[in-house]
């Protein structure tokens, strides 16, 4: 591991050193274990605690099929998927890695005792499998998180719709909470040249599910001046949401829960910010009961910061706790898009506000090839920038899964796993210079 972390900090390293470099048999990497999946039981979801679960194992470096790359990592970042997949929740996910290892004699690979996380990157090409043409070792990349067979023409329009989608290191193993990652090298965007490896791996899964989401025509092809919704607007999907919607010329109104989350919103030029817990919202009065009354209360607010406009687009993923104020607070015609459903998936609302008013129901899950890369493209042009706020070591994974389960964090958690220090991969600090301020925002707040 020390040549390849030489090599990576050598700036005379040539494509063929990295060829050359002898691959360690195995390499450090965060787990769980499928003989682990029932240590939760009876437990509430919120005392399920990710440091509990999640492991630092020495694991064998898995063999390279075609069309596949190995990385070495040089920092990754939380997601909440990861933390689904350390509570075991609301499925094992050893189930997706047994499905997609009945797939072909390479997918079998996938199938084992113990789960590599981890969907986000950023790192160097160490070796690239038969049929990969466009990238090479010494490569600096980040890494999306779409796993596609292609082999269906269903998602030749939209690799989204492919019958075989996955989501790398949440139902593929090998992810990116590693020294080393495996990774499909259609999968392979190049790393922003302004961005440390931890600032560039921390926006890829929420940049590009946010990009899709709001701003693509899959999504709800946001436009300027429309009132945008965003619930969690300091959190990891929603701090580029937030983006988005200024850059593009909307007008979000951010939702969070404190003081200090409003401020961020604010600093990045929101105006009109909602704190939920100072509002102290109960959208629901028992578990099976919401209150419309607190729906009403929750519109009016965001009347009052519109100027009398209700809202066009809802940026939906708390789910059962928010979805049916959603709705309701929703325009005549506008649209409430949803990529998951963290307070509850079966989700209640008034179906009455949303026929009568000709609203819209967008489900949305990550981004297709084309939509990632285009919101990676907007990293590395400095138009939306990373959220990092704290970043944390290989080893200290659980805790950094831990603060984002029990939403202590802000924007992105980062992960440092080969890079030994902070600051290090910046290869344009011209253009960092000129974004500093905003690649900074989160920073420690
Ligand atoms: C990028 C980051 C993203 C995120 O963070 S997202 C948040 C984290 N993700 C999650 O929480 C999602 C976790 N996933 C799940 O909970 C499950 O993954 C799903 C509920 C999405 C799907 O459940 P399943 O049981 O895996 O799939 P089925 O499609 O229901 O298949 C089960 C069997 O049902 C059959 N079936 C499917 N649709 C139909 C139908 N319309 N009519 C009849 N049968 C159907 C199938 O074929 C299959 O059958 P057979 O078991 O024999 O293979
Ligand atoms: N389908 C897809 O492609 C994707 C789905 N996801 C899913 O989206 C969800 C959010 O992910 P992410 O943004 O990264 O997570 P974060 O925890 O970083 O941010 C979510 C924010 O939502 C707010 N929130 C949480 N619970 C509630 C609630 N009950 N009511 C209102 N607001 C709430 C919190 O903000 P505050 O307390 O300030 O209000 C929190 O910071 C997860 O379930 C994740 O699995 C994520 C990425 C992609």
């Amino acid at each position: 591991m020390k040549d390849i972390l030489d090599a990576i900090q050598s700036p005379e390293s040539t494509s063929a050193d990295f060829a050359n470099i002898k691959l360690p048999e195995s390499y450090r990497a965060v787990t769980v274990h499928k003989d682990e999946t029932e240590m939760f039981t009876g437990l509430a979801s919120r005392d399920k605690d990710p440091r509990k679960s999640l492991h630092l194992d020495d694991v064998p470096l898995p063999e390279l099929g075609p069309g596949e790359a190995l990385v070495a990592v040089m920092a990754s970042s939380v997601n909440y998927n990861s933390v689904w997949t350390s509570i075991f929740e609301p499925v094992s996910t050893f189930g997706f890695l047994e499905r997609y290892g009945r797939l072909s004699e390479l997918t079998k690979r996938h199938d084992l005792p113990y789960h590599i996380i981890g969907s986000d990157l950023a790192g160097v090409v160490l070796r690239t499998g038969p049929g990969v043409n466009s990238w090479k070792p010494g490569d600096e990349v980040v890494a999306h998180c779409l796993s596609v067979e292609l082999e269906s023409s269903d998602g030749h329009n939209d690799t989204m719709l492919d019958p075989e989608q996955r989501i790398w290191g949440f139902e593929t193993n090998f992810g990116g909470l590693a020294e080393i990652a495996l990774v499909k090298s259609n999968q392979l965007m190049p790393k922003p040249d302004h961005l440390s490896w931890e600032e560039a791996a921390a926006p890829g899964l929420v940049n590009s599910t946010a990009y899709r989401q709001l701003v693509s025509r899959n999504g709800a092809g946001m436009k300027q001046g429309d009132n945008v919704l965003i619930w969690g607007a300091s959190g990891g999907l929603g701090s580029y949401a937030t983006q988005f919607a200024l850059a593009g010329g909307a007008n979000p109104i951010c939702v969070v829960s404190s003081p200090e989350k409003a401020d961020i919103c604010r600093s990045m030029g929101a105006e009109a910010v909602i704190d939920r817990n100072a509002e102290g919202y109960r959208f629901w009065k028992d578990e099976q009961t919401q209150d419309p009354k607190e729906w009403k209360r929750f519109g009016s607010k965001i009347r009052e910061l519109t100027g009398g406009e209700d809202i066009d687009i809802v940026f939906e993923h708390p789910g059962r706790e928010t979805f049916g104020a959603s709705v309701y607070v929703t325009r005549k015609g506008g649209t409430i898009t949803t990529c998951a459903s963290t307070s509850g998936y079966m989700h209640q609302y008034d179906n009455r506000y949303l026929w009568m008013s000709l609203k819209r129901i967008i489900g949305s899950h990550f981004a297709n090839y084309r939509e990632a890369w285009e919101a990676n493209r907007l990293i590395a042009k400095g138009k939306i920038h990373p959220t990092l706020s704290k970043v944390y070591s290989l080893e200290d994974t659980g805790q950094a899964a831990y603060d984002v389960h029990r939403n202590l964090h802000q924007g992105k958690v980062g992960v440092l796993a080969l890079a030994p220090e902070e600051g290090l991969g910046v290869r344009d600090p011209e253009m960092r210079a000129k974004h500093i301020d905003a690649i900074n925002r989160f920073r420690n707040v």
